[in-house]
């Protein structure tokens, strides 16, 4: 049987550690401050942003949530946005993707001031990453690195699989491993036989976006595999990309849903926003 990633254990623990860090940054009159801006009333996002607010205030973060009707323009959105960049209460803000199809995310990302972009979805961050000198780094991705490290599951000389290619975990996920000297094959839904290319990967994440799409034909025995995965199945309940059951006995290493990268993804937004306090 594999052993389990508590993503939900770790994330605790980095929280424990960020509070008391913000309780000695608060002696010294710096409060770390995050807004969130959650456009329409897509229910994952609200469960999502709940527990961003939540794991804030619990931290000591200064943590504004603005809940936005689907009916706003881009050109209101983006003057949210610009005086949050001026805010200087504020050291994080973040808008909650999806956003409604009328709204180009790439202009709302791109108006995000790259020194506040705690996501890390800025060009200029993305762009640092690539040529391998991060400072903010997408949190899901950032977060996956750290449950490795946490498990002493050192990325160097290994073949890694990375499935899916969104710019928000696939590609981010595939030059972190690679700046840790991994060789990483990155795959989608048009790799011809992916099984085959998967069972080579001694490290295998998944974020593919479809609930139990990977079978145990797709794992090599003693393989860690990290389900990003986040889907509901016909009767409501949250799966992972990865058929978990299945894997489990499998694999090596093996990330939950939920409690394994979600809690995570979390921790790392917490964090980034403390960095930027910190600086
Ligand atoms: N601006 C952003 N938007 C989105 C991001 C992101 O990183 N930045 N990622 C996802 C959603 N996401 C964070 O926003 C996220 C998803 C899931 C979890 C999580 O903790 N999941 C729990 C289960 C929660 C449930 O019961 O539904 C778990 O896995 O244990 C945290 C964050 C898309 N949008």
């Amino acid at each position: 049987m594999a052993k389990l990633i508590d993503g939900k254990k770790l994330a605790g623990e980095i929280t424990a550690q960020l509070t008391e860090e913000v309780s000695r940054m608060k002696e010294k009159g710096i409060v770390p401050g995050l807004v969130v801006l959650l456009v329409g009333d897509n229910p994952a996002s609200q469960t999502y942003v709940k527990n961003k607010e939540i794991s804030a205030k619990k931290i000591g973060i200064h943590s504004v949530v603005e809940r936005i009707p689907a009916s706003i323009t881009e050109a209101e959105l983006l003057a949210k946005i610009e005086a949050y960049n001026q805010d200087e209460t504020i050291h994080g803000i973040l808008v909650q993707l999806p956003l409604p199809k009328h709204i180009d995310a790439d202009k709302v990302l791109l108006a995000i001031h790259p020194k506040k972009d705690v996501d890390g979805f800025h060009p200029y961050n993305m762009g640092q990453l690539f040529i391998g000198s991060p400072d903010k780094i997408p949190c899901t991705p950032y977060g996956i690195m750290k449950m490795l490290e946490a498990y002493q599951i050192e990325p160097e000389g290994k073949k890694a699989v990375v499935i899916g290619r969104s710019n928000i975990v696939g590609k981010p996920m595939a030059q972190l491993l690679l700046m840790q000297n991994a060789t990483v094959t990155m795959t989608h839904s048009r790799t011809q036989d992916l099984p085959a290319v998967a069972r080579e990967a001694d490290i295998l994440v998944v974020a593919i976006g479809r609930g139990n799409f990977v079978t145990k034909e797709f794992v090599k025995p003693g393989a860690v595999v990290i389900d990003v995965g986040m889907n509901r199945d016909e009767n409501g309940k949250l799966i992972g990309d990865v058929k978990f059951d299945e894997v489990e006995p499998v694999a090596g290493f093996i990330t939950p849903v939920p409690g394994g990268v979600g809690p995570m993804t979390i921790a790392m937004l917490m964090e980034q926003t403390v960095a930027n306090a910190r600086k």
